[in-house]
Parts: C-alpha cells; structure tokens; sequence
C-alpha cells in the first residue's frame, strides 16, 4: 500500500493546553541542564534517549529510583542479543520502591460487580505486605523461588507480589478464568515453591467454584517442587472454602499465623534480579516463560506511566485487567508514584454496562486504561457516557491490547467529554511495557499513535532488514538497541538461552522483532500499528493488517458485534493467498447479500479493490484470548488446513472448531452464493 493511502489527512484530536507542565517536558528540561544540551522538544528528546545510554542514568535520577547500592555503570557492554546486564552494582528491591509511602491515605480501593468492595491505605498496605512477607519466610520462601497465584484482581493479589518481591522471590499469576490445563502448562514450567489460590468468585452475577480445579492444579503441581498451597477464603462471602486431597494445603488464616511478626526486610538485590515469569500467549504452542527483571519492570513501568501517563501522586489509576495479563503488572508500579490505583474484579457487562462506567465516574479515576474492544462495545451498543456521568476528572484515557481504529480515537474523545489526552499504545507481556504510546505535550492526530517512547530504538524493517520508516510502507516493528526490560531469559531455556533468541531475533540477527506490522507517518511522526505481522495478509503481493479491514468494519459495530479477518493459504492447493472475512452479528441482525456487497463496496472504497476479501462469511463466534485478542493466527492455521489443539488461553476453545469447514473453500463458497441467491 502506498504511503498516503495510510495516512491521507492528519486530523488533530487532541492538543495539551499547557504542555510546559508535564512531566515529560520537566524530565527533557532537566536532562538540558544536567548535560548541558539543547533538546528543543520530544523528538530530539527521543533521539537523545536512543543514542545515549546516559539517558537511562539520568531516568534512574528523575524517577527517584530507591537503592542501597548504586551502580558502577549503566550497562555492560553486549548486544542485544545477548541481554547485557544493566546498572552492574546497583542493589535495591521492587517492593521498597513501591512501599515508600506510609501514611492514610488510599492505596487501593477495590471494586467488583456488587460497587466498592474494600479500601486499603498505604500503611495497612505495607502492613498487609509485612505480615505475609513474614509468613512466606517461616515457610521456607527464599530468593528466587516462585511462587504461583491463581487470583483475583483484588488487594490480596498486589499484597502477595509484593511481599515475594521483597523477599526477591518470583512471583507468577493467572486469572482465575484459566482452565486447569493452562494454568498446568505454565506452572509445571516453573516448579513454583508456594501457590496461592482462590476458591469461589464471581463473575457476571454467578458463583464460580474453583475447588475442582485448584484440586487438579495442585495435583498437576505435586511432582514438580509444590510445597505448599494456600487458600484463599471466598472472594463473595469471605468464608473458608477447604479443598481436599493434600495435606499441604492451608487456609490463608493459618498461613498468616505461623508468621513471627519480623520486620518487613526488602532484600538488596542487582538490578537484573528476577521479579515476575509472564508467558508468550501460547495460542499455537506450550507457553514460554518470559522472566523478567526487578529492576527492568520498575524503571520501564515508571517511565512509562510518569511520560505517557504524566502519573502524579494526586492520580487515580484504574487499569482494567485480570492477573493473567502484563498491564496488571504494569499497573501495580503506580505505587511507587503514590498513586492510588482501583482495582476491578468481574465482568464490565454486569448487572450492566452502565453500572461499571458509573463506578469509574464516581471512583474519581483520573487515568484510566481500557481496551479498544470495550470502546468499541460502548459505542456499538449506543451508551452515552456523559448521561452516566460527567467524567470531569479523567486526565488520560489509555487503550491497548489490540489495534485501535480511527472511528474509536473519535468516538472515544467526545463521547467522554473531550478534554482527556486519549493515549494508545503498543508495547507486549515481552517487555513489559511500551514500544510506543502517547506523548502528553504532542498533539494527538485521529487513528496514529504519538511517538515512539523514550529510550526505545523502534524502527520499520522490510522483510530484508531494511529500514523503510521514512517511506511511509509499513513493515515490521523492531528495536535495534537495548533498553532495561529485555526479558532476562525464557524460564526452562538451554543455558545459552537459544530460545529467547530464536523467538527474537532469528529473523533479523541480532535485532528484536516483536511481530507487529506498523507503519509511521513521515510528516507527524505517529504510527499505526495494523495487526500482528505473522497474521499479514498478502493477497496477490500487496501486504496489509488485518487492522486495517477492522476500520473499515467499525461503522458497522452496532450491527456487528465482532470480526475477524485472516488469509488462507492450503499447501499444494493455493497458488495465492485469500482474504476471508469472518462476522459475528450481533443478536437481532442478519447478515444479508446486501450487507455483504455494502461492505466489499466500502472496503474498496477505503482502501483498494485488492483489500476486498475474497469471502466473507458469517459465524457464531470468534476466537479470542482470555485477555479479549482475536486469534488470528490460529484461524487461519485451521482454514490454510492444520488441525489446533486450542491451549488454555483461548477464552471460547470450542469456537475454533467453526472454521475447520473452511478448509474446504469452493464447496462453503457454493453453498453461500446459492443461499445468498435464495435470499434475494
Ligand atoms: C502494552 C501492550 O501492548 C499490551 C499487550 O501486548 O497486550
């Protein structure tokens, strides 16, 4: 595609009435004078950050970085490649950082489907952090040991990383939403120590019981180092839920007694020291165990949400995520900001859609992130936020999780009042943080993300590792240079790590490709982000993201509940790929031959005659992860003709068995044409 069809007018949505104030001008200000430069604004700021690893010393200075021990360089010397060791020297630990605050005010405040459930100030927080840390050692917990969770979003869950990560144990969760078998595929992985499991919630007004499945977890676990299985009481009536079986199972009650009541001791630990295991999604494949580093997590995470998010201590952070998801670990930072954050446990649908927007209002969240999907659910079922409250206090309003379409930045900015800095960005559980987001003090242009963030070396290749970003193509994503996060190895990798290298940097030796298809606009400087890139369609040569059909689909989303859009290529049967476009209607609407050829006429329209896919077909449902991404790629394995045997993190398993039929194109096709014709 060429490079204005992406970027045909650059229409302003945003603009900071006063950029001067945000942290990220005070950061380049201060970076000005302590060098002696002239960075005139964020892009030469951006470059500054790129070509110089001084930047991350003087990030360490700026987000007030708490150590014992300060370090004797930045980083040594190495590759990215070969994950060079940052900040050598330095001791500190995670949860001092974010444990600094010792007063009455709210630390946390946490929501579920029934309104405010429970508050929590920053001093019962660290006394909460205290008394498990306490418990954990008397058990045996030690550094580097893991420790597994099966939790809720709840304070128990931010109580429980943080007393490991004081410990400078490594601590691993998933959302309680999690098959048995998923949980089993990750956790056999990294033989954890202590689990700690719930055993009743709710979720969209019913009981879920756990006790079978924590029964089989802990079995599954047994043979592979578990020694101990804490139970948490039910997270509806608080009561004590037992689960038989084995005798090393207790309640949390009894776990928090056998504590001594001993000093809360942060451990002073190197930077690189292992903090959290997150996982790959495994969609197509056992999950692989991405460990990342204390110090990695705390400064990408502060720069990010003090750069991206302008985070203050007066904010009020509500990121919407479970356990299993890495924005929760992105969010829990915000305490070292003094933040106070809210949590949220249970589905945003229920009682009612309303009722969860009106919890945000009145919960006085000045940041808020969310998912594209939600905004998009917002708008395809016609809610008018402002009728539900009048959101005067939100700040930011963050997305992402999935590619976010032009008509959502609009929709979005005025449907929650206008004045908010909508933010989207793009970064992944690899890292822990974002390649690319908002800029506070740049203006916002409809459908691009602002800017690459700072201190990471993002660039446009072709498939020969050509840099194309100046041309306006779009290509792959990649980062050429280290930055803190890197992951510091795959859990379970060869001692070469071999399998972190094969995932990131076969493609392109010796450079991060992190498997997003993206583009920037010469003139701005904003990207879009069009889809994961090994889901590129490429129908006769040309290249694009599914991304860009979902535009194009998003006038329809009143009628279309969702879509997904993949190629299908059957060995020794195509010579070409073909685009196929999959709908879920939503209840009350058909899919009729004139739906079908307004759509083909408006994606020609919007984009080229060669984006039309070649079918689109109605379906029952879409697959997606239990973090609400669409599985493309697995789709399009199935219809290209492989048999998937789906992983625990697909939400809806048994959705993928609809697209097996496709396998056989020209007999479905005839069968719609002929339906199609009998509908007319
Ligand atoms: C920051 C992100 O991009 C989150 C994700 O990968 O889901």
């Amino acid at each position: 595609m060429m490079a204005s069809s992406y970027f045909d007018s650059s229409h302003l949505l945003w603009e900071n009435p006063q950029p001067q104030f945000t942290n990220v001008e005070i950061f380049r200000r201060m970076v000005n004078r302590k060098r002696g430069l002239n960075l005139k604004d964020y892009h030469e700021f951006h470059r500054y950050s790129i070509e110089n690893y001084s930047f991350w010393e003087d990030a360490w200075q700026h987000l007030r970085i708490i150590y014992s021990v300060p370090p004797q360089n930045v980083i040594t010397e190495g590759s990215i490649a070969n994950v060079p060791i940052w900040f050598p020297g330095a001791r500190l630990n995670y949860a001092e950082n974010l444990l600094w605050r010792n007063d009455d005010s709210i630390a946390c405040t946490a929501g579920g489907e029934p309104g405010k459930v429970a508050e929590c100030t920053f001093r019962e927080l660290r006394l909460r952090v205290q008394k498990m840390a306490s418990a954990m050692r008397a058990n045996g917990l030690q550094i580097g040991d893991r420790v597994a969770a099966v939790v809720t979003n709840s304070i128990e869950a931010v109580v429980l990383a943080l007393a490991t990560a004081s410990i400078g144990g490594i601590y691993s969760s998933t959302a309680t939403d999690m098959g048995s078998q998923g949980i089993l595929d990750r956790y056999r992985q990294i033989q954890p120590k202590f689990l700690f499991s719930e055993t009743e919630v709710m979720y969209a007004g019913k009981t879920v019981d756990l006790r079978d499945k924590v029964a089989a977890v802990i079995k599954g676990l047994q043979q592979h180092g578990l020694k101990c299985t804490v139970l948490l009481p039910s997270a509806i009536t608080a009561k004590e839920i037992e689960v038989g079986g084995d005798p090393n199972t207790t309640t949390l009650r009894q776990f928090l007694a056998t504590g001594t009541g001993s000093e809360l001791v942060f451990e002073q630990l190197p930077f690189n020291h292992p903090l959290y295991i997150l996982y790959s999604s495994g969609t197509s494949g056992p999950p692989k165990c991405i460990v990342h580093s204390a110090g990695g997590v705390l400064m990408q995470t502060l720069k990010d949400q003090r750069m991206v998010f302008d985070m203050k201590d007066s904010d009020t952070l509500f990121q919407f995520t479970t356990t299993g998801w890495m924005m929760w670990n992105f969010m829990v930072s915000a305490l070292a900001s003094g933040c106070r954050m809210v949590l949220y446990d249970g589905s945003p649908f229920h009682p009612t859609l309303e009722a969860y927007l009106k919890f945000i209002n009145d919960a006085g969240v000045t940041l808020w992130g969310t998912s594209p999907r939600f905004l998009a659910e917002v708008k395809g079922r016609k809610i008018t936020p402002l009728e539900i409250g009048s959101f005067e206090g939100l700040r930011i309003l963050a997305v992402t999780g999935a590619v976010v379409t032009p008509p959502i930045f609009e929709w979005t900015q005025e449907a929650f009042g206008g004045k908010f800095h909508f933010v989207s960005t793009s970064g992944g559980t690899d890292i822990c943080c974002a390649f690319v987001g908002g800029v506070p003090s740049l203006p916002v242009y409809v459908g691009e993300i602002q800017h690459k963030a700072l201190g990471m070396a993002v660039e446009v290749f072709d498939e020969n590792g050509e840099n194309i970003e100046h041309t306006g193509q779009a290509g792959e994503l990649v980062c050429t240079r280290p930055h803190p996060s890197l992951p510091v190895m795959f859990w379970g990798d060869t001692p070469d790590g071999k399998k972190l290298r094969d995932t990131y940097f076969n493609f392109y030796p010796g450079v991060w490709r992190q498997g997003d298809f993206m583009v920037v606009n010469p003139k701005t400087k904003g990207i879009m982000i069009l889809g994961r890139s090994d889901g590129v369609l490429n129908p006769n040569g040309v290249r694009f993201g599914s991304g860009e059909i979902y535009t194009v689909m998003e006038r329809y989303n009143t009628i279309i509940e969702d879509c997904i859009c993949v190629g299908q290529r059957r060995a020794n049967i195509d010579e070409h790929e073909r685009v196929l476009l999959f709908l879920k209607m939503r209840p009350g609407n058909n899919f009729t031959a004139t739906l079908e050829n307004e759509i083909r006429s408006n994606i020609r329209t919007a984009l080229s005659a060669r984006h039309v896919p070649t079918h689109i077909f109605e379906v029952e449902d879409i697959p997606v992860t239990i973090n609400g991404k669409k599985i493309e790629i697995a789709v399009k394995q199935i219809v290209s003709g492989s048999n998937l045997k789906p992983s625990g993190t697909v939400a809806n398993p048994e959705s993928l068995n609809l697209y097996y039929k496709y396998k056989n194109i020209e007999e479905i096709a005839k069968s719609h044409r002929a339906e199609a014709k009998s509908k007319l």
